[in-house]
């Protein structure tokens, strides 16, 4: 619950909002913001969630930054080639004039003031008109929490964190009435549950399923030998081809639980979930896009991949044989130059490790190369200059992009809806952090569509290629409790 001094810092930025939008003939974007203590974001999400049609989960591996984010203050709209600039445009005009008020925390990771929330799927023709996400949505939240992620060694004592409500005032908008909604959206999440996730459902274990795989897995491994077949006649160097793994269970599937199991499974990755009305799409990813941090940019080339060994030994054995691989290592490079070309563009001192490292995660080890760079004196870049620029890099895509992707669409057959897309948000000064949305899937009560893809070269061989992808479907597998 609001404090009543907070409600009348509150509704005092509303009519400051108000007179503004008055004065203006235009929306105002008003900001207030206040400094709470945070157990646990999933926590707040999970109980939240229910009473919005609209909620963003957010835990960063990168900064160990957390973003919990409830209903809509207003959607960026976007849709088509030029989905990321007419985000950004709508984003930049919305927070030019931006009426700010409360508390706000300074101690926070990356990142300042209201948010631009969400994400762009793979591709801007994949989910339009097909009745499931659309190609783009981003929207600055009711409510935002933003904190760090409790430590679990310390027994989730409570991180100081910030809560802010966000409202655009029309030049009619009743400020007593914002008011109430916001506290009413506060109300929902404070005082922070302690607990650090509620119980299992019991049900889960009395679930059952049928699977669709699409396309079965003879089909896919026809379409790698098609894929290869095209790289060696010279038609592109690399595709990544994915596959959907389709299942329908007797009840709903438990989204937050799944995301409770993905983080504890998988601490290494930036858990994420985007509820849009019946839909949740979640994930727990290795990748990041892109992250600006002041005037640092980082991308970051994740490709090539193996499995886990049984034993360390054999695990050390399976690690070597990656980074000593010339067909990952292609594979690897063709990704690491295409970040180091598109951040040259804003950046200078472009750079990149010289050697890629084995990340491991509990189902597969990855070669992976941070690339960074440092914007220019004069340049405007902003994070989603940056997502607009590299998405999709061909750890996702292919290369050369335009070939690949046109191969893909004319050979896939799959709605890739926001798989190998990206989520994230954005600050209104241009930094933030945007994931690459593998290991994801979309969850529809009792339906889910999970994905995996991989990345092919000219010497890659079907059968492998298909037990990686079903590697990579184990996360969100067990996640959601299909055994
Ligand atoms: C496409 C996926 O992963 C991507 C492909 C990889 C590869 O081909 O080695 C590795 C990491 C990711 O960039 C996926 O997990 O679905």
């Amino acid at each position: 619950m609001l404090e009543p001094s907070d409600r009348d810092s509150l509704l005092a930025t509303c009519r400051r909002g108000l007179d503004q939008a008055r004065r203006s003939h235009r929306p105002v974007l008003i900001s207030w913001a206040k400094p709470v203590s945070l157990a646990d974001p999933v926590a707040i999400w999970r109980r939240a969630r229910r009473g919005t049609p609209r909620s963003f989960l957010w835990q960063s591996a990168w900064d160990r930054g957390s973003v919990v984010a409830i209903g809509s203050a207003r959607d960026l709209r976007g849709r088509g080639e030029n989905r990321v600039t007419l985000v950004r445009d709508g984003w930049q005009a919305l927070t030019r004039d931006l009426v700010a008020g409360g508390t706000e925390v300074t101690e926070l990771p990356v990142g300042e003031g209201p948010l631009a929330i969400g994400g762009f799927a793979f591709s801007p023709e994949d989910a339009s008109g097909k009745g499931r996400l659309p190609d783009a949505l981003v929207w600055v939240p009711a409510l935002q929490i933003r904190g760090t992620v409790p430590d679990r060694a310390g027994g989730d004592r409570p991180v100081p964190a910030e809560l802010r409500l966000n409202a655009v005032l029309l030049h009619d908008s009743d400020p007593e009435q914002v008011t109430d909604g916001l506290a009413h959206l506060a109300g929902l999440c404070l005082p922070p549950e302690t607990a650090a996730g509620a119980p299992e459902s019991a049900y889960a274990s009395q679930r059952t399923y049928s699977r669709t795989e699409l396309p079965d897995a003879d089909h896919w491994k026809g379409l790698v030998r098609r894929a290869t077949g095209r790289i060696r006649d010279g038609a592109f160097e690399k595709v990544v081809l994915a596959r959907e793994l389709r299942v329908t269970a007797s009840s709903p599937f438990d989204v937050p639980t799944a995301v409770n199991r993905l983080r504890t499974a998988y601490p290494d990755t930036t858990v994420f979930a985007v509820d849009h009305e019946e839909y949740t799409f979640l994930g727990a990813t290795p990748e990041y896009l892109v992250r600006v941090d002041g005037r640092a940019v980082h991308a970051l080339g994740l490709a090539g991949t193996a499995p886990r060994g049984l034993t360390p030994e054999q695990d050390a054995a399976l690690a070597l044989e990656l980074a000593g691989s010339a067909k990952i290592q292609h594979e690897h490079d063709v990704v690491v130059q295409m970040l180091r070309d598109a951040l040259r563009d804003s950046c200078v001192d472009v750079a990149s490790d010289e050697e890629p490292s084995v990340v491991k995660l509990a189902n597969v080890q990855h070669l992976s190369t941070a690339v960074r760079g440092e914007l220019g004196a004069d340049s405007t870049a902003g994070i989603l200059d940056f997502v607009d620029r590299l998405h999709p890099t061909p750890a996702l895509g292919g290369h050369p992009r335009k070939e690949s992707l046109s191969w893909l669409s004319d050979n896939e057959g799959l709605d890739r809806s926001w798989y190998a897309g990206v989520v994230g948000w954005a600050d209104r000064s241009g930094q933030g952090q945007f994931a690459v949305t593998i290991r994801s899937a979309l969850v529809d009560g009792p339906s889910a569509s999970l994905y995996a893809g991989c990345g092919i070269v000219a010497d890659s061989d079907p059968e492998a290629e298909h037990a990686e992808s079903c590697a990579k479907l184990r996360p969100m597998m067990s996640a959601l409790g299909i055994e």
